[in-house]
């Protein structure tokens, strides 16, 4: 039996526009559901929680973008752990859990290709921990600039008009230069069993990823992988403008390069904390927090996903 809970805001609308494209599909098919359509982020957890702890045995389908993926896991995980398979059916505007897990944007390719997967994959989440917030992701949790883009893009009018338009993911580049008018370096230091601990006095860039996309499908990490049980930190430096433009125009290549940037420290691991000195925005998944000063922990959890 599949449950489908529905954010009708995401993607500007995408996901309310698609629901009835995949109803007919699935009245062809013959597949028996229920559905519910959700009226804020608050009313996505409660529903899914209560109904999951009713029927665990249901598959939760979830129409919606990273955001909405966001509250679904956070609602599974919290505050006890379900054991529930969620599924997801992409409708948002960055969709980069979609890229990095290859499920079509297209509704009804992605359904097709979920009722054909009986089997749930085990995929890695990331799991946080600040002086005021708790929490679990599946794409990225940045510190810094990402997470300055982030909230300029939610809070813009641009994101609707271009999810008009299925360009969505362009409006994170849209405020990219806004962004770097606006967002200070920072001092973070990184502390893991797996690596000598490090300093960064000048971080511009501080994020921590589970899979390869980050922004609207830009290849921040593309070693990154769902299932690999680790995270990858990514940290850069801005040194001078033009060498920090220089490693946003090579992510835009296909390959590695950007990788090289002597301003730029990656290392994967499977635990790690931050301290930072001064309060920062981080952006989980496309939503966006005030972090305190203070310390930020991060390890691995597992869900179960069918897609
Ligand atoms: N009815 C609703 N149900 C659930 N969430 C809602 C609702 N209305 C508004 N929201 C808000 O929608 C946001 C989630 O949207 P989501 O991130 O899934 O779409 P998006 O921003 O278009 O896509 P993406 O994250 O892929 O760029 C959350 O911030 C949530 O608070």
């Amino acid at each position: 039996m599949y449950h489908f809970i529905i954010n009708p805001c995401a993607g500007n609308g995408r996901a309310r526009k698609s629901w009835p494209k995949i109803q007919k599909q699935l009245h062809q098919l013959n597949v028996k559901y229920s559905y519910y359509l959700t009226t804020s982020s608050t009313d996505l957890k409660q529903h899914l929680r209560r109904q999951a702890q009713l029927k665990p045995t249901t598959i939760f389908v979830i129409l919606g973008g990273d955001g909405t993926l966001y509250h679904a896991l956070n609602a599974v995980a919290f505050p006890t752990k379900l054991d529930v398979t969620l599924g997801y059916i992409p409708c948002g505007s960055g969709n980069d859990f979609a890229k990095a897990a290859q499920i079509s944007t297209d509704p009804n390719k992605s359904l097709a290709q979920l009722l054909a997967q009986k089997t749930p994959h085990t995929l890695d989440l990331g799991y946080f921990k600040t002086s005021n917030h708790t929490g679990v992701f599946s794409n990225n949790l940045g510190l810094g600039f990402d997470a300055r883009i982030v909230e300029m893009t939610n809070n813009s009018r641009l994101k609707k008009q271009l999810n008009k338009l299925h360009l969505g993911k362009f409006a994170y580049a849209a405020c990219f230069f806004k962004a770097l008018r606006c967002q200070k370096a920072f001092e973070v230091t990184v502390v893991s069993p797996d690596f000598p601990a490090k300093n960064f006095s000048h971080a511009f860039l501080c994020t921590i990823t589970d899979q390869a996309y980050f922004g609207g499908g830009v290849a921040l990490f593309p070693k990154a992988r769902l299932d690999d049980g680790n995270l990858t930190l990514v940290v850069i430096e801005k040194k001078n403008l033009l060498n920090f433009l220089s490693i946003f125009l090579l992510m835009l290549l296909p390959g590695t390069y950007h990788l090289q940037a002597r301003s730029l420290s990656f290392y994967t691991t499977k635990q790690l904390e931050l301290t930072t000195t001064a309060p920062q925005i981080i952006q989980v998944n496309g939503e966006t927090f005030t972090f305190p000063p203070g310390d930020l922990r991060l390890e691995i959890k597992q869900q179960k996903f069918i897609f």
